[in-house]
């Protein structure tokens, strides 16, 4: 008998990739989502998160005096809830190093590229400006270094003639809400680990790239 594995997830602006966690939430499904915290007050995923009957937060970040103090708040605020995981669903703040080793092994981060391409934001443009031909989503564990934690799982899309940031970020968007609640699940079943040689699913070494899903 699997164990529930108690989850915070972290936003800042729609939530997507939250409801199509709370979507994947059913009677199989060991993941719980105790609390949503998210550093904006306007973050529509707090009306998704309110709307399942989830617990919700706002800690704002502008209303601290320095990026170490965010993050102490945002750690007391989060083990309030006693979390197994804590999921960053387009969190868009750089956390310190103090809070991704306080969450290590526990801290996951979906990313809109095929990392380690396009690292930070904007990635659906550079990708354009880049004249890749492929563009995709990542889901990794969290590490002190932006977007450069061990990979889970990423989702290849093609990039077509015409396409936009937008018409791209659509594309994205779709595997994103994929691929994450695969990744959060194989945590929450206890399959998935970080371990010093990198993520282990089944106790077995993932690719560099993680497990790779074409569209
Ligand atoms: N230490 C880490 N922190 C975070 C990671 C990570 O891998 N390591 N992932 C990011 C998520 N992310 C991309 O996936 C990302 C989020 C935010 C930023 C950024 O430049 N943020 C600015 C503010 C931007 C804004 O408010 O719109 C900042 O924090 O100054 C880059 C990448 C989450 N954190
Ligand atoms: N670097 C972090 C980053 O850009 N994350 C991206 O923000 C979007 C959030 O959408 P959502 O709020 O609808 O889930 C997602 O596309 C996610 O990959």
């Amino acid at each position: 008998m699997v164990q529930p594995c108690n989850a915070v997830v972290l936003i800042s602006g729609s939530g997507s990739n939250l409801q199509a966690l709370i979507d994947s939430l059913g009677e199989d499904n060991p993941l719980r989502i105790r609390a949503v915290v998210s550093n904006r007050a306007d973050a529509y995923g707090l009306t998704r998160a309110q709307n399942a009957g989830i617990a919700t937060q706002v800690l704002d970040h502008k209303a601290f005096a320095d990026r170490e103090a965010f993050d102490c708040a945002l750690i007391e605020a989060i083990d309030g809830f006693r979390p197994d995981l804590v999921v960053l669903a387009g969190f868009m703040r750089i956390l310190t190093p103090a809070f991704v080793r306080h969450y290590s092994g526990r801290l996951l981060n979906i990313h809109p590229s095929l990392l380690p391409k396009h690292k930070g934001l904007n990635t659906h443009q550079r990708a354009l400006d880049a004249q890749d031909s492929e563009h995709g989503c990542s889901v990794h564990f969290v590490s002190e270094e932006l977007d450069g934690g061990p990979l889970i799982i990423q989702a290849v899309v093609p990039v077509e003639p015409g396409d936009t940031a937008e018409t791209l970020a659509l594309r994205v968007h779709m595997q994103e809400h994929r691929i994450y609640p695969t990744a959060v699940r194989w945590f929450a079943e206890g399959r998935l680990r970080l371990a010093a040689e990198g993520a282990l699913l089944d106790g077995e070494k993932l690719p560099a790239t993680g497990y790779l899903i074409r569209t």
